[in-house]
């Protein structure tokens, strides 16, 4: 199999998309299927950590050269519960309400993989919402934009008014933490190569 330096994205989330382009990273997307079950009894840490290698390993094998593929994955952990992204309004509704008043914790895990070679890091952030007033969790969904969101909330978008305060990684919230990420594409000499571009 011949190789390659072109960095592949194993995601079709337009997050993390842009916030590889906020870095000045050039990419090829590969988009994977892979499947979001969280297997009895696993950690929230070890679920997003083994889904974005699950992605990356995906990414790679669907390739037909060798090349460096970054996969990520990012769940809201609310009391031990992973929250991802929601299946439906009332799904949507029941999370936010979770959230409403309190802390949370949003986990990012990012994967490299290059042929048998393979590193990951995690992200791990605080977030804490205001409490949600009354009709703001409907109007927010009605907004269209928790649906495709882990814990049903974007922090880049209309949900930043729920946010009190973060300490941790804001890349990381929105789905690609680019302290990490950068670590790795620097681990494996792709981030020159990717810039260079
Ligand atoms: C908490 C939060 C999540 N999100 C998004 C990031 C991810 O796209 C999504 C979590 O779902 P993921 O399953 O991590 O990713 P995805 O299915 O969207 O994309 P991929 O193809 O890479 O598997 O939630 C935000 O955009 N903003 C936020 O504040």
């Amino acid at each position: 199999m011949s190789r390659s330096r072109t960095l592949y994205l194993a995601s079709s989330s337009p997050r993390r998309r842009e916030l590889l382009e906020q870095i000045g990273v050039h990419y090829t997307v590969c988009p994977v299927a892979v499947s979001e079950r969280v297997n009895p009894g696993e950690a929230p840490e070890e679920y997003v950590l083994r889904l974005a290698l699950a992605k990356a390993r995906a990414g790679g094998a669907a390739l037909e050269v060798q090349a460096p593929v970054l996969g990520a994955d990012t769940a809201v952990v609310v009391d031990d519960t992973i929250l991802g992204k929601p299946r439906d309004r009332a799904d949507a509704l029941a999370m936010l309400a979770r959230l409403s008043g309190r802390e949370h914790r949003v986990l990012s895990g990012v994967a490299l993989v290059e042929g048998e070679r393979e590193e990951s890091r995690l992200s791990v952030t605080r977030v804490r919402f205001r409490v949600l007033l009354p009709g703001e969790a409907e109007a927010y969904w009605a907004s269209g934009e928790p649906a495709d969101k882990a814990g049903a909330y974007a922090i880049q978008g209309r949900a930043a008014v729920f946010v009190e305060r973060i300490e941790g990684s804001y890349s990381g919230v929105m789905g690609l933490p680019l302290f990490e990420t950068a670590e790795l594409l620097e681990r494996f000499g792709v981030a020159d190569a990717a810039a260079r571009r």
